[in-house]
């Protein structure tokens, strides 16, 4: 872990259950290869990753099974590690090659700005040259304007230790959001294609599915079908990310998927056991039995799970990384403090609108002062920010350079169309969270009204509340230690067995079984798809009442324009086009956002 990361806590733990084939999974890091170091579950870097992974391939080997790492995609944007740096992953190329990955796959995050797709294609794909699988993505390089694929459509390889015949694909989904560098085919018109189908016609011990995409997403049930409608009994496994979630889910009994997490919090784990040898297996239809685990990246977990210890644990190779990273850092100033936060602000674990909520504290502090327009500043104004645009809770204590990536890493501006008659203007918020009963989006051209909300929020729709969960005292007040997880053994509910360390508890399609650390429960309350603030707006007459203005300036960031746009529309506004839109301030949200902390929070902790 990183100099100054959070000590690991220890949990009862649960055993890997180990088969003929093993896999390691990463998905949806977003930059965390430095790891959380607030966070004393999460701790774990990159190179202890690394350690992990060689301690795991030689128990492979003593067993005569073997073991795959797969990737599955958005490993950019979220984390000063990657953003604080000018160009963009200065450091993380270098950092993320270390790892020796089997097959991974590209996430819409690695597309959305012109400059990281170039990236991506200029770098991780040759570091990774045999490995990286583009299935349905197409690079268009800025030269010569010549479309090609970003990668092999598919690998076909051996494995190690058994020779097991793997055929392995590399999805996204069917993401619309990409630069026009890229080019992202529908995965329904991907399967239709003639190498598709000779590849799911290979001579094949096991299909391997890695994709940026939801388990339970469609496109994920389609290339299921498709490569069961030829394999009857080849045994599939699907890698799936984008959401967010730990999650698992058999798509019939010769088929399983799981998605592991997101931001390095998680190192998923998959393994089958069965004849898998085609040629050895006395009937292709012998029992097959898949297992999962969620791995906490946390130390003593790793430790755990190789039943070694902080001196026979670290690799050279583990430690080299993890020293790089450190160098990275510090050049790079990630603990740079720009000032204190008084509290925790969360997410999902309080609801909206709340002291602690952290989209209360954008709507009620941070929204007044920097959505101002030095020539506009007179004039009331809507501001609409969509929730997926904040990416992480903030803790109380410092709030630094990397803060702010984990925070907002994205280069969102705010828009705005001027002069919005008021009865037009205010019923947008209203459409943009109830979007999908009102407007009929995707019949127009633009994308699930979801996507302004965090990825989480595919997979969960209600919220998950437990009379027993933690993150709030009884007054209603957040816990305010500054860090997320309590450590084991230093208090007890009430002076018997040590509580539980506050984390995932993770219910999929298998059971309750799957994290392998066990953890006490944290509420996740939904949010809204946007929040809004009224600034500027007339004062209060002495009854507490006054008139709204005619006219607003409807502010939001432009993530959301096609949205806005739409709502505009039926809220009686069919006149407004792109047109009309422009910016309001100067910088991006990010940078007001930091400016607004230096003004506003201490900077002595
Ligand atoms: N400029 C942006 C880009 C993305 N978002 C939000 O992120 C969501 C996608 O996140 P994944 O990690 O699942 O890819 C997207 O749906 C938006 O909510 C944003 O707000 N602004």
């Amino acid at each position: 872990s990183q100099p100054g990361a959070a000590t690991p806590v220890a949990a009862p733990m649960r055993d890997l259950v180990w088969g003929k084939l093993n896999v390691l999974h990463t998905t949806d890091t977003h930059g965390w290869h430095g790891g959380h170091l607030q966070e004393s579950q999460y701790s774990a870097d990159w190179g202890d990753y690394v350690s992990f992974a060689e301690h795991l391939r030689r128990t492979a080997d003593e067993q005569g099974v073997d073991l795959l790492l797969v990737d599955t995609g958005d490993r950019v944007e979220g984390n000063g590690l990657y953003d604080a740096s000018s160009p963009k992953g200065q450091y993380y190329y270098d950092i993320y090659r270390e790892q020796h990955i089997d097959i991974l796959s590209t996430g819409n995050h690695e597309l959305y700005q012109a400059s990281t797709a170039d990236e991506e294609h200029r770098q991780t794909v040759p570091n990774f040259r045999d490995n990286y699988v583009a299935s349905n993505l197409d690079y268009i390089d800025p030269k010569t304007g010549e479309r090609s694929p970003m990668a092999q459509r598919y690998r076909k390889f051996q494995t190690k230790n058994q020779k097991l015949d793997i055929v392995a694909f590399g999805f996204l989904f069917d993401f619309t959001g990409n630069a026009n560098n890229t080019v992202v085919q529908p995965v329904k018109e991907t399967i239709q294609e003639e190498w598709f189908q000779g590849a799911i016609r290979e001579q094949a011990d096991i299909f391997v599915v890695v994709g940026h995409v939801g388990v339970r997403m469609q496109e994920y049930k389609d290339i299921f079908n498709a490569i069961r409608k030829q394999n009857w009994f080849t045994p599939i496994i699907f890698f799936g990310g984008h959401v967010h979630v730990r999650d698992a889910i058999a798509y019939d009994s010769r088929s399983f998927a799981i998605a592991s997490g997101r931001y390095f919090e998680t190192i998923g784990w998959m393994s089958v056991n069965g004849d898998l040898k085609k040629s050895k297996a006395p009937s292709v239809e012998a029992a097959l039995s898949f297992n999962r685990r969620y791995i906490d990246n946390n130390l003593l977990g790793l430790y755990y799970h190789t039943g070694l210890n902080d001196s026979t644990f670290p690799t050279e190779h583990g430690r080299n990384v993890s020293t790089a990273i450190a160098k990275a850092r510090k050049e790079l100033d990630l603990d740079h403090n720009f000032g204190c936060a008084p509290r925790d602000y969360w997410m999902t674990r309080t609801p909206y609108p709340h002291d602690s909520s952290i989209y209360t504290w954008l709507e009620k502090e941070v929204l007044p002062e920097v959505a101002v327009s030095p020539s506009r500043k007179d004039i009331p104004r809507l501001v609409i920010l969509n929730t997926g645009a904040i990416r992480f809770d903030i803790f109380k204590g410092a709030f630094t350079r990397d803060t702010t990536y984990i925070v907002s890493p994205f280069l969102s501006v705010l828009k705005y169309i001027p002069d919005v008659p008021y009865d037009v203007a205010s019923k947008v918020i209203v459409l943009l969270n109830n979007a999908g009963q009102i407007m009929n989006v995707a019949s127009d051209g633009v994308p699930d009204a979801r996507f302004m909300a965090i990825p989480e929020q595919l997979a969960i729709h209600e919220s998950i509340t437990y009379p027993d969960a933690a993150s709030l005292h009884s007054d209603g007040k957040a816990d305010s230690d500054g860090q997320q997880q309590k450590p084991l053994g230093t208090g007890s509910k009430d002076g018997g067995e040590p509580s539980l360390v506050e984390g995932y508890t993770t219910e999929d399609d298998i059971g309750t079984d799957g994290d392998d650390a066990v953890h006490s429960n944290i509420n996740f309350y939904v949010v809204p798809n946007c929040i809004q603030a009224e600034v500027g707006f007339p004062a209060s007459d002495e009854e507490g009442g006054s008139s709204p203005p005619d006219t607003v300036d409807l502010v939001f960031f432009d993530f959301i324009q096609p949205w806005v746009l739409l709502a505009l529309k039926f809220s009686g506004g069919e006149d407004y086009s792109a047109k009309d839109i422009q910016q309001y301030v100067e910088g991006t949200f990010t940078e007001l956002m930091v400016g607004w902390i230096k003004e506003n929070w201490p900077k002595d902790c």
